[in-house]
């Protein structure tokens, strides 16, 4: 089975409160600035997600005050995250909205990836699979998910997501194909992330005036 390219295509966008943010960080960015700089990296993505010509719009899903503001001011919906859950629990608060609003595919993006490039994501929708999966830059986990229909497989974020990922769709008898986009596999977990997306250039502008507002190296 594919899934043909022609339905309307939603993203969603789990924020976790900036507080509890990217605590894989720490050692690079201390807690308060490690908030800001949380918060600035979701501004690029929502900057690039409202770039995309593909995207008939953009699903925020979080508990944190901050990131509804920064999603309101970009036109997106914002879907109430009370229990903070977990990244796959958020997307799936996110997809059951998509499918209220007649979304035939999503595209599950992280807060984390503040390089993604809007001409990038464009390509991806070209695609026209049930499970586009793309991963970060390790090969390992995913950094972006396209699911035709929105349930085409289930979300499983986490370490080793993206052989689970395409187990899934295996197993669901769908077809299935991994799509490396240089802006989208850059997240950043770890410093080893964050010196790899400083050193792409390709970081957005909220996150690079953040980094060196915070003299982070
Ligand atoms: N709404 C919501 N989003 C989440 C939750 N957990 C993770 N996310 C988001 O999912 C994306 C990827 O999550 P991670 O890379 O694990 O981010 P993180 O949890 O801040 O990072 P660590 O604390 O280092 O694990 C980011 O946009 C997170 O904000 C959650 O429980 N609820
Ligand atoms: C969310 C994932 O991992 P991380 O939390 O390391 O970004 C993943 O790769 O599915």
């Amino acid at each position: 089975m594919t899934g043909r390219a022609d339905g309307p295509t939603l993203a969603i966008l789990p924020v976790k409160g900036f507080g509890r943010a990217k605590s894989r960080l720490r050692e690079a960015v201390p807690d308060g600035p490690r908030a800001g700089l949380a918060e600035a990296m979701v501004s690029d993505v929502l900057r690039a997600l409202g770039a995309v010509s593909g995207l008939a719009g953009v699903i925020v899903v979080t508990g944190e005050p901050l990131a509804a503001g920064l999603a309101r001011l970009a036109g997106a919906e914002v879907v109430h995250d009370a229990a903070e859950a977990g990244q796959s629990a958020a997307a799936q608060l996110g997809i059951a909205r998509a499918i209220e609003r007649g979304a035939e595919r999503v595209l599950l993006v992280p807060g984390d990836c503040p390089a993604l490039d809007p001409g990038e994501v464009g390509d991806l929708l070209a695609a026209t699979a049930a499970v586009v999966v793309v991963p970060d830059r390790h090969g390992t986990g995913t950094n972006a998910l396209l699911l035709r229909p929105p349930r085409a497989i289930a979300p499983s974020f986490g370490p080793g997501s993206r052989a689970r990922h395409e187990a899934a769709a295996a197993a669901a008898g769908v077809a299935w194909q991994v799509c490396e986009l240089p802006s989208l596999g850059l997240d950043a977990d770890t410093p080893d992330d964050l010196a790899a997306l400083r050193a792409s250039g390709r970081l957005g502008e909220s996150t690079e005036a953040t980094l060196g507002r915070l003299g982070v190296p």
